[in-house]
């Protein structure tokens, strides 16, 4: 007999081709998560990017601290914030060189050229996968001409990447590696290296692997997009798990609305559901909302999600 799932089988998007599978729309209502395939990142480049940002990360941890909360770039989250395994350094689009610059410059004494080049080109073609994957998912929620209309929300969208570098002890034990949380942006972009270990949690509350998938990049859905399509695609409680000492290293990317943007289901995404979920809210002020839970119970934001915050069923206070 066939043990539990372990492992979440989801369609995977061709980027390169003008139709979506069928699949696609369910899968974004059920789980907020797909892959893409054709998406035009060449492994030569995640490499790069790799083997240059883990020198970045290799100086020593005092030199890190001048990019850390406490400093005027904060482009750096230090161990023990998210986990005792995790770090992670920040890259300002759309200038994603400049944002690899001024870091660089820090860590280093001087800018590592080479990296702001990668970046910035990984960065470019990121913001273009991600006008091309909205514009996909908005033909899923309006049919036909609807979709146009729909798009000119999004016109002042932005994103940043992440390099999240894991860290595991050598013990047997499963660590975790980023804890339980929902993506504060519209989309987001994740390279994983072959290691594994993104899981996302089930309405059961059991956890199920999103396994690297040849190469494709993983899509999710984000809290602002949740908000925005009046829970029609679902931004999902995800984490990652370590299960050995292998280095892990991902490259996320946040396609996420503009800080003044008010979120608000057009009517065209209604659907059947004739009524709004959320109140209209300003993205900046959910922001800002994450931020202080981040502050009173750590990176996990069980409990302070955009249901919680805008929710229009949700207690609003949070003391
Ligand atoms: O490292 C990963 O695979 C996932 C990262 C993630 O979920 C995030 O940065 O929000
Ligand atoms: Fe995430």
């Amino acid at each position: 007999m066939a043990g539990p799932q372990t492992c979440l089988q989801l369609p995977v998007l061709d980027i390169s081709e003008p139709l979506a599978p069928p699949s696609l729309s369910q899968a974004c209502q059920d789980w907020g998560f797909f892959y893409i395939s054709n998406h035009g990142i060449s492994l030569d480049l995640i490499a790069r990017i790799s083997s240059l940002s883990k020198n970045l990360f290799n100086v020593p941890s005092s030199s890190k601290q001048l990019l850390g909360p406490n400093s005027t770039l904060k482009t750096y989250t230090p161990h023990f914030i998210v986990s005792p395994f995790f770090e992670s350094l920040r890259v300002w689009g759309p200038d994603f060189a400049a944002s690899a610059m001024s870091s660089s410059s820090v860590l280093l004494g001087e800018p590592e050229l080479a990296l702001c080049e990668v970046l910035q080109e990984y960065g470019t073609k990121m913001v273009q996968l991600s006008k091309r994957i909205m514009e996909v998912l908005l033909r899923c929620l309006g049919d036909g001409l609807d979709y146009e209309h729909l798009q000119h929300d999004f016109q002042n969208s932005h994103g940043y990447l992440r390099i999240n570098n894991y860290t595991a002890p050598n013990n047997q034990e499963e660590n975790e590696g980023l804890g339980i949380h929902t993506d504060m942006s519209c989309i987001t972009i994740l390279h994983q290296n072959e290691i594994g270990g993104l899981q996302v949690r089930c309405k059961e509350g059991n956890w199920l692997d999103i396994s690297p998938n040849e190469g494709n990049l993983v899509i999710n859905i984000g809290d602002l997009l949740q908000a925005w399509s009046n829970g029609r695609f679902k931004s999902s409680h995800h984490r990652v798990v370590l299960r050995g000492s292998n280095p892990r290293l991902s490259l996320a990317f946040f396609w996420c609305f503009e800080d003044e943007k008010v979120i608000y289901a057009p009517d065209k995404v209604l659907g059947e559901r004739n009524f709004r979920l959320y109140r209209p809210f300003l993205c900046k002020d959910y922001l800002r909302f994450r931020e202080e839970a981040s502050d009173k119970v750590g990176y996990e934001s069980i409990g302070w999600t955009v249901m919680d915050f805008a929710g229009i069923q949700a207690s609003k206070t949070k003391n």
